[in-house]
């Protein structure tokens, strides 16, 4: 292939904070040798330090023009923000959130499975690992982190503070939609819908509303059902087999994947796409883990779940042309969560992200096959 033919994506690096910058490094040297073994296509990056640290010297996380200077790119890779030092609405509101609503990340899909190797805390999962392979769609533009709310009288004996849940039909159908085509995509065509709307009588029931109105759209195609998320968590645990797509609010999501990721061995394998499905706006690829301050600077986070979010990246910026691709880079992933000597500590193992991150550029090779 001539030079000239080769597709450049331009990604915007945002390592963030804590772990977040050690799986950000891993995941581009992973990129970079997924290019270099394809030879079809390759990176650009631009790194920006927006981060707490940053924030604490010069006040503020991002200059005025971020959004331009986000758009001027192909994709977002994003580490991770917050740290103890900073509130953590703070550092939320001013990067990770504005770049969701902004960049019309409307959607946030969260893929969970139990990579080989992987221990299960729950006996049935270990045994049978397959039952676990689900896909979580998160609302990422409102519901519960609409942003409206306010305080009145600060930290005073009389503090009130109000914190506003918002539902738009607009909002809930378009995140549906997105959650049925996900749903009729996979082989089980299954899609459980997750609602609080026996407690919360106004915006989760419009949400359940608009979900039945879709759902009529894919009758006879798309098998679903609707669970109230309180008891969704112990089918989470009890009945892993029988769900596959699911879809939840802002909220509802951000726990239930959490949830995810710990019964599928570590909260360190979990990846997260911020979509954007009109394509306007450069969608964000992160690792649903944050910065854990417990474990950063000793170089044993597990870069997992980044490179499983470099993965879906791939799928992304290729638009089907790079499916196998990605397929590869899962699969040189996988080798490396198979052999014990290459598993953190969260995986039970002892090795650092370094190394791991080694081996997986070493499959790359192998999988790839080329040397
Ligand atoms: N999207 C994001 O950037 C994001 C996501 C979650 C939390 N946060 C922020 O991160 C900070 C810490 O939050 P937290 O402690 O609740 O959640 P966390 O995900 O950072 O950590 C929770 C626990 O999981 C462990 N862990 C997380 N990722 C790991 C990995 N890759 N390998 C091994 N162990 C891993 C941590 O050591 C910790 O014990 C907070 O400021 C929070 O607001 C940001
Ligand atoms: O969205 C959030 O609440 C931040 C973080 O917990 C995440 O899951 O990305
Ligand atoms: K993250
Ligand atoms: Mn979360």
């Amino acid at each position: 292939m001539a030079p000239s033919d080769k597709k450049v994506y331009k990604i915007a690096a945002i390592p963030g904070d804590g772990i977040g910058v050690d799986i950000t490094e891993a995941a581009v040297k992973v990129l970079d040798k997924l290019a270099e073994t394809n030879g079809t296509f390759s990176f650009t990056y631009t790194t920006f330090d927006w981060s707490s640290k940053a924030y604490l010297q010069r006040g503020y996380y991002m200059p005025d023009d971020w959004a331009t200077q986000l758009r001027a790119h192909d994709a977002i890779y994003f580490g991770a923000v917050g740290w103890p030092d900073v509130p953590d609405h703070i550092s939320l509101w001013q990067m990770i959130l504005p770049i969701r609503q902004q960049m019309n990340q409307y959607v946030n899909v969260r893929p969970t499975r139990i990579l080989r190797g992987t221990r299960a805390p729950v006996s049935q999962l270990q045994e049978k690992p397959g039952d676990l392979d689900w896909i979580i769609v998160r609302e990422n533009s409102e519901g519960e982190y609409a942003g409206q709310g306010g305080t009145t009288h600060g930290h005073a004996e009389n503090a009130v503070a109000t914190e506003l849940a918002i539902f738009t039909r607009v909002g809930i159908e378009r995140i549906m939609r997105f959650a049925f085509e996900t749903a009729k995509a996979r082989p089980r065509r299954k899609l459980t819908m997750v609602t609080k709307s026996n407690a919360q009588r106004h915006g989760m029931v419009l949400w359940d509303r608009v979900f039945y109105e879709v759902a009529k759209e894919y009758e006879g195609v798309v098998e679903h059902d609707k669970m109230l998320v309180d008891a969704m968590t112990v089918r989470m645990v009890n009945k892993p087999e029988s769900m596959d797509t699911i879809v939840a609010t802002n909220l509802h999501a951000d726990i239930l994947s959490d949830l995810a990721a710990a019964l599928a061995g570590s909260i360190g394998i979990a990846p997260s796409s911020n979509l954007d499905p009109t394509r306007k706006n450069p969608s964000m690829f992160e690792p649903i883990h944050g910065s854990a301050p417990d474990i950063a600077g000793q170089g044993i986070a597990n870069p997992v779940g980044a490179f499983w979010s470099a993965a879906e990246m791939v799928r992304w910026l290729g638009e089907g042309e790079l499916d196998t691709v990605a397929d590869q880079l899962m699969q040189a992933i996988e080798n490396v969560t198979g052999e014990p000597k290459t598993r953190t500590r969260d995986m039970g193992g002892s090795a650092g992200t370094e190394e791991v991150t080694e081996a997986v550029c070493a499959e790359i090779g192998r999988v790839c096959g080329k040397q």
